[in-house]
């Protein structure tokens, strides 16, 4: 069995891992942590975990640190600049570390330290680990000590653009104009369980609004996906503007492009049927029928329906996910089975929740 620690189970995406990972054969969660919930039993926060998990929290203590070193794996579903403080001593033990946070995930130090706004404290480790979007990182994925779990925004951005980027790389001839609009919705669950007016039930339900017009810190991570991961060989301008709308979970993206003269000769339904043809979590929905939220909640699912419109130039790509499962914790787990040889889909073939 694969020894595995939850650091920050108290939070959305934590208590998404311990629903996951408890259904999981191969692991056994040996460690929960949570600084204000230490000595209580999760199941009593959680009552969604009577008969599912007999877990006590523990604090982020130095006997909880040195327990830590004693696990295959330690998840971080924590804020940004937690996993980074704790990384090099677990990575020096052995231990992998897949972080449901950004301390992993930009390349660039610069970016980094600019969005996220704190210094990196490990720039050497950031240097060998692996952006973890399976269907693009998969090999380098299997022999990673360090994971950087993608945002979810970006999860949605960078697979929907994936079969466009790819055909025109291989073709080396633009098939999109360079402007890519990205035009994104979340629910609410994505703010995380952290209590503020903004997220309050008054405000989010019945209401729908945009945020981080000015810039998101998605934006270089979406940026880094299509100019790194892809190898665009093509420049392109990224607009990306979130939105928060009155749901719990899920996610859609409407992805904006304007074709060339050389993009309208494409069928772009095949092409991204032929993309994903042999990804278990990837969906490319037939011609004309879009997805919806519904259809991949609480699943590791994440489905795409394009639409392209000749005579207007119009290529749009529609992508939906669970942003706390695919766009998190699912993708975690996705990773974990990668790094440790087990069949990728272990523990998250299972069938989206209707209604
Ligand atoms: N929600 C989502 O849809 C997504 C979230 N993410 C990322 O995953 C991470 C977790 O998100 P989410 O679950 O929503 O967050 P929450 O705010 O819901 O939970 C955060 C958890 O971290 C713990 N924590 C907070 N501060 C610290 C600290 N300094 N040291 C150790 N533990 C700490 C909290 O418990 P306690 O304070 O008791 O220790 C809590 O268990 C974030 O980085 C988020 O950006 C990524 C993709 C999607
Ligand atoms: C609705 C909402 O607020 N979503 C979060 C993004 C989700 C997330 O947690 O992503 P990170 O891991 O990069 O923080 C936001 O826009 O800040």
């Amino acid at each position: 069995m694969i020894s595995a620690a939850i650091v920050g189970g108290t939070g959305y995406t934590g208590i998404e891992l311990i629903r996951l990972l408890s259904a999981h054969t191969e692991v056994s969660i040996d460690l929960l942590t949570s600084r204000s919930e230490a000595g209580t039993r999760a199941d009593e926060i959680f009552p969604s975990l009577r008969g599912v998990s007999d877990l006590v929290f523990s604090d982020l203590d130095d006997k909880t640190l040195s327990t830590l070193q004693q696990c295959d794996v330690v998840f971080f579903a924590t804020p940004h600049g937690v996993a980074m403080r704790q990384a090099e001593a677990l990575t020096q033990a052995g231990v992998k570390v897949i972080d449901l946070a950004a301390d992993f995930r930009l390349q660039s130090l610069s970016d980094f330290e600019h969005w996220y706004q704190q210094p990196h404290t490990c720039p050497d480790l950031l240097k060998t680990a692996v952006y973890g979007l399976p269907e693009l990182n998969r090999d380098k994925l299997a022999n990673a000590s360090v994971v950087g779990n993608p945002g979810c925004y970006p999860t949605t951005a960078i697979l929907g653009l994936k079969p466009i980027i790819e055909l025109q790389n291989q073709q080396a001839i633009r098939l999109i104009e360079p402007r890519i609009v990205i035009d994104a919705k979340s629910g609410v669950s994505g703010a995380g369980r952290q209590a503020s007016l903004a997220l309050n039930y008054a405000e989010t339900t019945d209401n729908f609004k945009a945020y981080g017009v000015t810039g998101h810190r998605h934006l270089p991570e979406i940026e880094q996906g299509i100019a790194q991961l892809l190898n665009s060989q093509f420049t392109h301008r990224v607009r990306f503007l979130p939105h928060l709308i009155p749901m719990i979970r899920g996610m859609f993206s409407s992805i904006h492009m304007e074709l060339t003269e050389a993009g309208k000769d494409i069928d772009w339904q095949k092409e991204f049927e032929a993309s994903y043809l042999s990804e278990a979590f990837v969906d490319v929905m037939p011609s004309g029928i879009y997805p919806d939220t519904r259809s991949v909640r609480a699943s590791n699912r994440l489905r795409i329906a394009v639409h392209q419109d000749n005579e207007r130039a119009e290529l749009t790509a529609l992508v939906v996910q669970d942003n706390l499962v695919k766009g998190a914790a699912g993708q975690a787990v996705q990773n974990m089975n990668i790094m440790f040889g087990l069949n990728e889909t272990l523990g998250l073939n299972f069938a989206p929740i209707v209604p």
